[in-house]
């Protein structure tokens, strides 16, 4: 990591490396905080010197995990102003980037959790995969208005952070059944609504989410269960608008299986892909703090909030054409 990194960024960074910090909400309020950590403790002699040193941090924090677009997002949101000529001048910059940034993700996380309460009856049985602050927020919602939901929930292996869904659902007094991800499609008959988070959204509405979700969606579809993904508009990739795809983390296999069993099955090879790409015809709809879409008109709300593309967090900005 670079030497300009202060000691608690890297420990922010390393906790989203090993998974401490996880889901990628949660990861993008660490990070905006990490970057206000920086900022309030930088001794950087001068403004250039903040801005790269800044920068550089930005850089160690993305270098974390790849797929959660909700990280270079936040980095960009906060670091997006950075023309002032003096140290104390960007470090109230950033620190004030930071909190709104911060602020404003507790705020769209209740407005989209309104939006999918109304989309739950009173009665309504969800199955949920991973877990997804955005997709608990609607089921939090909704039990605030008095609707009495249930919920089957998917371990989610190999991390099991259905047992984190688990456990945050009970504390809302809603009544869970716990199975192995092989039982989703026995038990896609007993729900109304599938009920996810995201990593990234796609310009053509596909949803990147924790591996397993795009054969979640696929039995849902064939069982007529609906799919609703709750991503607040920071999961929204602007990349893709140009053409770029989502990159798909892959995790050390030992999250699979130990090296004594690993030997013991004759060394196979092992693959560990965090995540999976769910295509736009098995979503029924992304609700967000703005309202809910289908996937396929996604691309409208990202052209409004992003204009045809943004640079890297870390880039230096396009020098201004002289008048
Ligand atoms: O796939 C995951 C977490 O994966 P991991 O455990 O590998 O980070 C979550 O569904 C999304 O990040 C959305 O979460 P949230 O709604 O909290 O942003």
């Amino acid at each position: 990591m670079d030497d300009r990194v202060h000691s608690e960024v890297r420990r922010t960074a390393t906790e989203i490396d090993t998974m401490e910090i996880r889901g990628a909400a949660t990861i993008a309020d660490a990070a905006a905080r990490a970057l206000r950590t920086q900022a309030t403790e930088s001794d950087a002699a001068d403004a250039e010197a903040f801005r790269a040193e800044l920068r550089a941090t930005a850089r160690t924090l993305h270098e974390t995990r790849p797929t959660a677009v909700s990280l270079p997002n936040a980095l960009r949101y906060v670091l997006r102003d950075m023309s002032s000529t003096t140290v104390e001048g960007l470090r109230q910059n950033v620190v004030d980037s930071a909190d709104e940034f911060c602020a404003r993700l507790e705020r769209a996380q209740a407005d989209l959790g309104q939006v999918g309460a109304n989309r739950l009856r009173d009665g309504d049985t969800i199955m949920t995969h991973c877990h997804s602050t955005d997709a608990l927020a609607c089921v939090e919602a909704a039990v605030e208005q008095g609707k009495h939901i249930e919920a089957v929930v998917k371990e989610t292996r190999p991390r099991n952070q259905g047992h984190i869904t688990a456990k945050r659902l009970h504390e809302l007094g809603v009544p869970v059944t716990l199975i192995v991800d092989s039982a989703a499609r026995r038990y896609l008959n007993d729900v109304d609504h599938v009920l996810v988070g995201a990593d990234a959204v796609a310009a053509d509405g596909s949803v990147i989410n924790k591996i397993g979700t795009s054969g979640l969606a696929v039995n849902a579809r064939e069982r007529g269960s609906p799919i609703m993904v709750a991503a607040q508009t920071l999961k929204l990739h602007p990349g893709t608008m140009t053409g770029h795809t989502v990159d798909i983390e892959m995790r050390d296999t030992a999250e699979v299986v130990d090296d004594d069993t690993l030997a013991d099955l004759g060394t196979p090879t092992v693959k560990n892909p965090a995540f999976d790409v769910t295509p736009p015809r098995y979503v029924d709809a992304i609700v967000t703090e703005r309202g809910q879409f289908p996937p396929e008109s996604i691309v409208i709300l990202m052209r409004e909030l992003f204009g045809e593309g943004t640079s890297e967090p870390w880039a230096e900005p396009s020098p201004r054409a002289e008048p």
